[in-house]
């Protein structure tokens, strides 16, 4: 886009930030320039396919620039527009959090089947929040509970609690430390799950822009497992469900993890929309 006095329509913006961002490597680039423009000019994308002959302004066409610009450097869609939809519902995102993948909304799902209404959840690694709100929004008798590690994601958080007008209490700590002696109903994590040595070789929007310790599983990814599973039983009420999202290949070692405790009955695995084992839990005796 040169600074020349040109008209730059809708639909060609569109065309040539498409090419750009193709250029860049950017997978499905003409949807993302959709989605950059519809950012911009405040519209859907049935709002921008019949605005296709209007001429952006100027304040409009430097606000895109910078937007493609930090796209062209693989900077994620979601942090440039700040939001990520998730089971319906809308997070604001920042690089403080993971943005939510749409595969976690199995470990909703298998949590919202094992959950009674008035049931105590937590929620370890809350990030956005995503799982910890879903839940409170389909179960909003349920007391939801959530521990993060990172200070910065939990302002995040507690924004995306009052957004989406869901009773959840956040507390800041490792894993079980703020709860010495709670029992839940419910635990579910996301935790950190990518082995460390695989974090280099991943596509550079989660490499270099997604936080680390959102991230970071430890030398094989199961650490948080390691370290959640042997803890759960001491902070589950009887019957209580423990639930975890796994990453590829990794569902057998934490099924095999939660068998070894000897208190957990009805493991399971679910599947996601690809049929990856996504979701492994299991219930206390
Ligand atoms: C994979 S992200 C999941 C975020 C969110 N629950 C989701 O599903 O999108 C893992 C989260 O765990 C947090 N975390 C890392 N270590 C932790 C710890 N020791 N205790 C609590 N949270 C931790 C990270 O900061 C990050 O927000």
């Amino acid at each position: 886009m040169s600074e020349k006095q040109e008209i730059w329509t809708v639909l060609k913006v569109l065309t040539w930030t498409k090419g750009y961002l193709a250029q860049k490597g950017v997978e499905n680039a003409r949807l993302e320039s959709e989605w950059l423009l519809c950012g911009v000019l405040d519209l859907d994308r049935v709002g921008l396919y019949l605005n296709f002959d209007k001429p952006l302004t100027e304040a409009e066409l430097a606000r895109l620039r910078g937007m493609v610009a930090r796209r062209a450097r693989r900077e994620p869609l979601q942090y440039i527009l700040g939001s990520q939809e998730f089971m319906g519902l809308e997070f604001a995102v920042t690089p403080a959090v993971l943005i939510p993948r749409h595969d976690t909304e199995v470990l909703v799902a298998e949590a919202v089947q094992r959950a009674a209404d008035g049931s105590r959840i937590l929620d370890i690694g809350v990030g956005s929040g995503c799982i910890a709100i879903a839940l409170a929004k389909v179960l909003p008798r349920a007391e939801v509970m959530g521990v993060e590690a990172s200070p910065e994601a939990l302002a995040l958080a507690e924004k995306n609690i009052e957004a989406n007008a869901v009773r959840v209490t956040l507390f800041e700590g490792s894993l079980f430390e703020p709860f010495p002696t709670e029992r839940f109903d419910l635990i579910v994590s996301n935790p950190p799950y990518i082995p460390t040595v695989d974090l280099e070789s991943l596509q550079p929007e989660v490499r270099d822009f997604e936080p680390r310790q959102a991230l970071d599983g430890g030398a094989d990814g199961l650490d948080f497992y390691r370290l959640i599973t042997p803890a759960a039983p001491s902070h589950l009420n009887p019957g209580g469900w423990l639930l975890f999202e796994v990453g590829i290949g990794q569902a057998a070692a934490v099924k095999g993890l939660l068998e070894r405790t000897c208190v957990f009955t009805d493991i399971f695995t679910a599947r996601d929309p690809s049929g990856i084992e996504r979701v492994v839990g299991g219930r206390l005796a």
